[in-house]
């Protein structure tokens, strides 16, 4: 298990984090972004942009980046909050993360971790925070990030923020994929004013643009790419919503850091909290947790058979 700090081809900081069976998992301070996640096949699992720019003050186009204090235009800072452009420090000393039981869970040493921070500096946010994000590759090669924020004001004041890891997934084709454990769920619609509407029974298959909100969606998503015969899992924990989101030709075109055709090989799937922000009070902690695994598809004549994946029978 080894993490080591290097500089990308743009003499950018990054994290890069290998466990022995060969996954690789990489991580920029610029954003405090997971930039890819390879198996030990060396595939990459991730989508990153051919043309993503790697300087401030444009946001890395793809990847894991950190929507934070706001997701969207959900009020008056920049669209999805200033965390993704800003320049993340290597937290050094992290306080344990507690489970449930109060006990600490230290991050055992067969994984291989990096502890980042970032705290407020001259934000258009008016508040005092940190935030704190481990990035943890684990033996075998699941991927697992844990974010803490914290209210560090010192002037009595509480804070509420929304929040995303906006996850952009590489897959073979969109046309060719499908996404379980949303069927039947109340979402916002960002495409048609953020109006409500319910998903009917069938898993979601893309043959345009989708830009959603799921709301109150389930701890289990799963990303069936067929071609791949690939599953990607989303567990989540501490985020009650998720965000399916892909550009799709004409938005693709008009994104001067995203590929025209490279809608065809990304789905972004998003741990989110938008429609109930969380408030917290001075010296109050937030703690959300996506934890993504890739298995090979099982397939029982050609169908995927979801409660597999979902209900890991
Ligand atoms: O272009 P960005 O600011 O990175 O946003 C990219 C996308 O992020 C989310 O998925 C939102 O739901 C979309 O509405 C938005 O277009």
């Amino acid at each position: 298990m080894t993490t080591s700090l290097v500089k990308d081809a743009a003499g950018m900081d990054k994290v890069v984090l290998r466990e022995p069976l060969g996954a690789t998992a990489q991580v920029h301070l610029y954003g405090g972004q997971v930039t890819s996640w390879k198996n030990e096949r060396g595939e990459e699992l991730l989508f990153l942009s051919s043309k993503a720019i790697f300087k401030p003050p444009k946001a890395i186009r793809g990847g894991i980046p950190v929507c934070f204090p706001q997701f969207s235009n959900l009020g008056t800072l920049e669209q999805h909050g200033f965390a993704r452009n800003r320049v993340w420090a290597i937290d050094t000393d992290p306080p344990p993360i507690l489970n449930s039981s109060g006990s600490g869970s230290c991050s055992s040493n067969k994984n291989s971790t990096v502890d980042l921070i970032l705290k407020s500096s001259e934000d258009a946010w008016p508040h005092s925070f940190e935030v704190r994000m481990r990035v943890t590759l684990k033996r075998g090669g699941d991927l697992a990030q844990t974010i803490r924020v914290r209210n560090t004001n010192t002037d009595n004041k509480s804070f509420s923020f929304t929040i995303a890891l906006h996850t952009y997934f590489s897959v073979s084709d969109i046309n060719e994929v499908r996404i379980e454990g949303l069927e039947t769920l109340e979402y916002m619609d960002n495409l048609q004013q953020r109006k409500r509407f319910t998903e009917q029974g069938d898993s979601i298959t893309f043959d345009g643009e989708v830009d959603k909100v799921y709301l109150g969606a389930p701890t289990k998503i799963a990303i069936v790419d067929h071609e791949k015969k690939r599953t990607i899992v989303v567990k989540k924990e501490g985020f009650p919503d998720a965000v399916v989101w892909n550009p799709w030709d004409k938005k693709a075109k008009a994104m001067s850091d995203f590929g025209d055709d490279e809608y065809l090989h990304m789905v972004c799937v998003e741990p989110a909290v938008i429609e109930t922000p969380i408030t917290l009070k001075p010296g109050e902690e937030w703690r959300g947790r996506q934890e993504l695994s890739a298995v090979p598809s099982s397939y029982c004549s050609g169908q995927l058979d979801p409660g597999k994946v979902l209900q890991g029978k």
